[in-house]
C-alpha cells in the first residue's frame, strides 16, 4: 500500500499549508514528539531512514526523505503509511534546516558568516567587537560557543564550530526575541555548508579568509573543499549582500572574480595588492601588539592593534570590511579597531617560565596556521634564544597534515616537542610518529604533561615557547573505557568518545610558578 502522500514528489514547504498541522521538527528519531516531522538523514555513521519506525512510534506526523529513497525502505507498516505523510525532497538536510528556520522564527537583523580554513573565530570575534563598540547588540557564534564582548570567557562552548541546524535556529531566535541581539557574526565551517546546516539562512555579508590544507578526510580533495566553502557566497549570501574576500589567497582571488563577474558586491582585502579595497600598507610589531597602516578605499588609516601575530592583521581587515558592509563608517571602524579584545587561545600569552621565557598558547592546527604562528614569533626571539613549539595532531581527522606540520615545525622552530592532541579513536603514539616522519628534528615528548614539562624546563631566558593546536580547549578527546580499561564501542561499532578535563593553561601556569 502506498502512502497517501508518498507518490507525490514534494517541492518544498508548501506541503504544510494544506491542512497538515505539524508541531516541530527533528532529524533524530529519539527526539520525535507528537506531531513532529522527522527528517531522515543519511549520515556518516547512521542511516536515518532506519529509524522511521521509531519516529512513527513516537508520534511523527510526517517523515521527510531524500527523493529516490523508496517508501519500502522506510520499514513502515500499512497502517503507519496511511497515517504519516512521506515528504520526498531533493536535499533532506537542507529541507531540515529550512524547517528549523520555520519552526524557530525570528532572526537577528544583521547576519554575517565567515568561512576559511583559518581565522574564522578571530574574525567573527573582531567583527562582534566592532559592532558592539559602535552601539549594536552583537554576539559571535562558533568554535568558542556564543560570545558577547562583555562575556568573552563565560559563554557556552557548543562542540561544533557551526551548530547543527536546530540548535542554531533555536539560538538565533532566542538571541533576537529574548535577548534583543541585532547583529550576529558566525563561523560557517565547510562541513556545515556541505551538510546544509545553514540552508535556513541568508547572510547580509560573507567573509572568505583563506583556503589551505585541512579536512581532506571529509572533503577528499582541495577542489571539493573549496566548493563547500564557496557555497556560502553562491547560495547563502543575499542577492544584495556583500562578500569580503582575502585576494592574497588564490582561491579568494578566483571567488572575488567570479562574484564580480556576476555583479555581486565585493570588498577585497590584501597585504600586497594596491588594487584591493583594504590593503595593509605597513605593519610594525611592538611588545603589546602591532601598529598597522591600512589603506581603506584609498585612504591610509593608522590602527594600533592591541594583539600580536601578523595573521591578526588579515583578520582585522576582514572584520573591518564586514563592519563597513553592514553599515558602519570607515572612521568608526578604524577608531574602534584599537579596542578589540584578545581572542582566547589565539596567540595568548599565558605565563612566563621561571627562567624568563614567555609561553604562548595558540590554536594552530593546520600546516598554514603553524607556519604563520612560528613566523610571527620568530622576529621576537633574540639571536641567542630558541623558539620551542609543543603540538600534536587530532585523531580521526585529516592524516595528510601530520607530516607537513612535522616538516614545518622542524624547519621553523629550534625545538619541536610532539605530543597528543585529541587522539580520539586513534593510537596516540602512531599519530606522533606520523608527525615526526615529516620532521626528523621533532622530538616525541609523550603525553601533554610530559611535553609541556620538557619545553618549559628546557627553555632558557631568551627563548619563547608556543603551545599550538589546542588554544582555548581545556580537554582531551579520548575513548570511553570500561572498568577493565577496554574501549567501549557505540551502536555503529566505533569507539565511544568523551572529553576529559585537561587544561594546558592551568598546567602551564603551575609549571611556571
Ligand atoms: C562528519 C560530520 O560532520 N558529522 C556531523 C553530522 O552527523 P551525521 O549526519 O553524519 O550523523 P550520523 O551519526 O551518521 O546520523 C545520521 C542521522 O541519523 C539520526 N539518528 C541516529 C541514531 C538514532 O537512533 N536515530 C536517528 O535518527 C541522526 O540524528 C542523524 O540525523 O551532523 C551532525 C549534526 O549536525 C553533527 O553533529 C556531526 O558532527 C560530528 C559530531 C563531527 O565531529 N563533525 C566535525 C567533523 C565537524 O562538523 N567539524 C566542523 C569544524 C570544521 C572546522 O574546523 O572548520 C564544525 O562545524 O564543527
Ligand atoms: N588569517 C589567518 N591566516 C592564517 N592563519 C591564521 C589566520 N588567523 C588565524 N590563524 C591561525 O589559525 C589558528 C586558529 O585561528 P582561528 O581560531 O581564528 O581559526 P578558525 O578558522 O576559527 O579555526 P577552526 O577551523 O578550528 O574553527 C590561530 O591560532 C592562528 O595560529
Ligand atoms: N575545528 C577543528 C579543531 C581542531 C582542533 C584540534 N585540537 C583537533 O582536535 O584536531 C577541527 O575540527 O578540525
Ligand atoms: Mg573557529
Amino acid at each position: 500500500m502506498r502512502s497517501r502522500f508518498g507518490a507525490e514528489p514534494v517541492g518544498d514547504l508548501s506541503q504544510f499549508n494544506e491542512g497538515l498541522y505539524l508541531f516541530g521538527v527533528t532529524d533524530d528519531s529519539r527526539d520525535v514528539r507528537f506531531g513532529y516531522v522527522f527528517c531522515a538523514v543519511r549520515g556518516e555513521k547512521q542511516d536515518g531512514t532506519k529509524f522511521c519506525r521509531q519516529a512513527a512510534a513516537k508520534g511523527a506526523q510526517a517523515i521527510a526523505v531524500q527523493s529516490g529513497v523508496p517508501v519500502s525502505a522506510l520499514g513502515l507498516n500499512d497502517y503507519e503509511l496511511t497515517k504519516i505523510a512521506i515528504l520526498r525532497v531533493p536535499d533532506v538536510r537542507a529541507f531540515y534546516a529550512r524547517l528549523c528556520a520555520r519552526f524557530h522564527p525570528g532572526l537577528p537583523d544583521t547576519m554575517v558568516g565567515a568561512t576559511g580554513t583559518n581565522g574564522k573565530t578571530s574574525t567573527v570575534s573582531f567583527l562582534r567587537d566592532l559592532w558592539d563598540l559602535n552601539g549594536k547588540s552583537a554576539v559571535s557564534l562558533g568554535t568558542l560557543g556564543i560570545q558577547s564582548r562583555s562575556h568573552a570567557r563565560t559563554n557556552l562552548e557548543a562542540g561544533l564550530t557551526t551548530f547543527d541546524a536546530k540548535t542554531l535556529h533555536i539560538m538565533l531566535s532566542e538571541l533576537k526575541t529574548v535577548h534583543g541581539i541585532s547583529n550576529v557574526a558566525m563561523e560557517a565551517s565547510s562541513h556545515a555548508l556541505h551538510q546544509g546546516r545553514l540552508a535556513g539562512l541568508a547572510f547580509d555579508a560573507a567573509i572568505f579568509t583563506n583556503l589551505t590544507l585541512d579536512h581532506l578526510d571529509y572533503h577528499k580533495d582541495m577542489d571539493a573543499y573549496y566548493v563547500a566553502k564557496a557555497m556560502l557566497f553562491r547560495e547563502r549570501l543575499k542577492p544584495d549582500g556583500t562578500a569580503i574576500i582575502n585576494v592574497d589567497d588564490p582561491r579568494g582571488a578566483e571567488l572575488a572574480a567570479e562574484l564580480k563577474a556576476s555583479r555581486r558586491r565585493v570588498i577585497t582585502y590584501s597585504r600586497r595588492s594596491p588594487a584591493s579595497d583594504l590593503q595593509l600598507v605597513n605593519r610594525k610589531s611592538r611588545p603589546a601588539g602591532q601598529d598597522l597602516e591600512v589603506s581603506i578605499f584609498g585612504r591610509v588609516c593608522s590602527i594600533a592593534l592591541p594583539l600580536a601575530g601578523e595573521f591578526q592583521a588579515d583578520n582585522i581587515m576582514a572584520a573591518m570590511g564586514a563592519a563597513i558592509a553592514t553599515g558602519l563608517t570607515a572612521d568608526h571602524v578604524v577608531e574602534q579597531a584599537a579596542k578589540v579584545s584578545p581572542v582566547p587561545g589565539r596567540l595568548e600569552l599565558v605565563a612566563t617560565t621561571p627562567a624568563g621565557a614567555p609561553v604562548y598558547v595558540d590554536y594552530a592546527h593546520t600546516p598554514d596556521a603553524l607556519e604563520n604562528v612560528l613566523s610571527s614569533l620568530r622576529p621576537h626571539v633574540p639571536h641567542t634564544g630558541r623558539l620551542h613549539v609543543v603540538f600534536g595532531c587530532g585523531g580521526d581527522r585529516d592524516t595528510s597534515k601530520r607530516p607537513k606540520m612535522g616538516d614545518i615545525a622542524s624547519r621553523l622552530a629550534d625545538r619541536a616537542w610532539i605530543t597528543d592532541d585529541n587522539p580520539r579513536s586513534e593510537e596516540p603514539t602512531a599519530i606522533r610518529k606520523a608527525i615526526i616522519a615529516g620532521g626528523p628534528a621533532c622530538v616525541d615528548a609523550g603525553d601533554r604533561q610530559s611535553a609541556l614539562r620538557c619545553a618549559i624546563e628546557e627553555a632558557g631566558g631568551s627563548d619563547i615557547v608556543v603551545v599550538a593546536g589546542k588554544g582555548h580547549e581545556d580537554y582531551q578527546i579520548l575513548p570511553v573505557r570500561n572498568e577493565l580499561g577496554a574501549p567501549i564501542l557505540d551502536e555503529s561499532g566505533r569507539f565511544e568518545l568523551e572529553k576529559v578535563l585537561f587544561s594546558d593553561q592551568d598546567l602551564i601556569r603551575s609549571l611556571c610558578r
